[in-house]
């Protein structure tokens, strides 16, 4: 309860809300049984997911993607309305014409960029932006495809708490200097120092998605009452003044910032473990929790175009026309889902939440 109960609830008396059906625009479906697993969460709430290619092997081909785009579709409960949106995985190799036929299959909406090394299956990512990546970024312009960067250094002498921070200084700072042009969504971002940044370049080019944790948990919930696994993910949780700075922002209304869940499952063993996975389960809770973050801000009339108009305008992308109610019920997150033989535990498990999806 630690997290959610330090929240100052702000008093209000409204009990429903119904707004147009979200996007998620940063999700991990895995493959295979997970996939089946995991995607009816996600279909229940949202009606279009941007779909990370961090699969193993990586979705590096529009082939690829579009063979992944099919596996989605067969495993989508029946007459679910979901569409995925498909990305390729950025790589030194990719090449030029593998861009164009991306955006001429229709199917693919993004490029993601993983330092190699930065996070859950990135070691076949890119190692030389900047020396082997530029005809892809280019042509990448030319098809108005954005670029989703995992914004981490991986230089093993830089501080994990600092590796965001200094990408903004290394990496994505010249990048935008060099291709002004190019549409670029940081994800997940963590800190003042990336809200600073994409505040800066201004509306048009620079967006960011957040994920539920970032706005609700700093670093202290990794170690509340002894190791929290199930609060790691990449990139990690900040300090408290981070926390702040990302919350502030979300919450402001700026048009920069969107709903990106970065929902990434992964089996409670390899989670509960000696070496843990990164990455947070939260499909099941994103909206109830991101709608207590408005709340508790007093913005809940800006929780909409978060949540549902932010992300399809950067993308060009037609607003939803379907809506969604949400009922302030209180419910208690079920502590594991069980998935034929596998185990995954939710964010906030066991932990009971204010608002509910209807
Ligand atoms: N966020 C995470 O901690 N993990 C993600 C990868 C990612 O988004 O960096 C995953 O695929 O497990
Ligand atoms: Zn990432
Ligand atoms: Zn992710």
């Amino acid at each position: 309860m630690a997290f959610q109960s330090s929240l100052v609830h702000a008093s209000t008396d409204i009990s429903q809300l119904k707004i147009t059906q979200p996007d998620d625009w940063h999700l991990h479906l895995r493959d295979g049984s997970h996939l089946h697993s995991v995607l009816p969460h996600s279909a229940a709430v949202f009606k279009r997911a941007i779909i990370m290619p961090n699969l193993k092997p990586p979705i590096t081909t529009v082939k690829s993607a579009l063979a992944y785009r099919d596996r989605i579709m067969t495993a989508l409960p029946p007459d679910s309305p979901f569409v995925p949106l498909m990305t390729l995985y950025l790589t030194d190799n990719t090449t030029a014409e593998e861009i164009r036929s991306a955006r001429e299959s229709g199917a693919i909406y993004a490029v993601k960029l993983y330092p190699a090394g930065a996070t859950t299956n990135s070691q076949a990512g890119v190692t030389d932006l900047f020396g082997k990546c530029m005809p892809a970024l280019e042509e990448m312009i030319q098809q108005q495809l954005p670029l989703l960067v995992h914004g981490e250094v991986t230089d093993k002498n830089v501080d994990i708490f600092d590796r965001e921070s200094a990408f903004i200084n290394m990496v994505l700072q010249p990048l935008v200097n060099r291709l002004p042009q190019l549409k670029i969504v940081m994800e997940h971002i963590t800190t003042r120092e990336a809200v600073q940044f994409v505040t800066s370049c201004g509306e048009g080019s620079i967006a960011a998605t957040v994920t539920p944790q970032h706005l609700i948990m700093n670093r202290n919930a990794l170690f509340q009452n002894g190791l929290q696994p199930h609060n790691y993910c990449l990139p990690v949780l900040k300090r408290e003044i981070h926390r702040e700075a990302v919350f502030k922002a979300v919450t402001s209304g700026s048009k920069q910032f969107f709903l990106g869940t970065d929902s990434a499952p992964h089996e409670k063993h390899t989670k509960e473990a000696s070496c843990g996975c990164a990455g947070i389960y939260n499909a099941p809770v994103a909206v109830p929790l991101y709608t207590q973050v408005f709340e508790q801000a007093g913005a809940l009339d800006k929780l909409e175009a978060f949540t549902s108009f932010n992300g399809p305008d950067f993308y060009g992308l037609p607003r939803n026309t379907s809506t969604i109610r949400i009922v302030r019920e209180p419910w208690i997150v079920p502590n594991e889902y069980h998935f034929g033989s596998s185990t995954v535990v939710p964010m906030f498990a066991g932990k009971s939440l204010d608002w509910k999806v209807v």
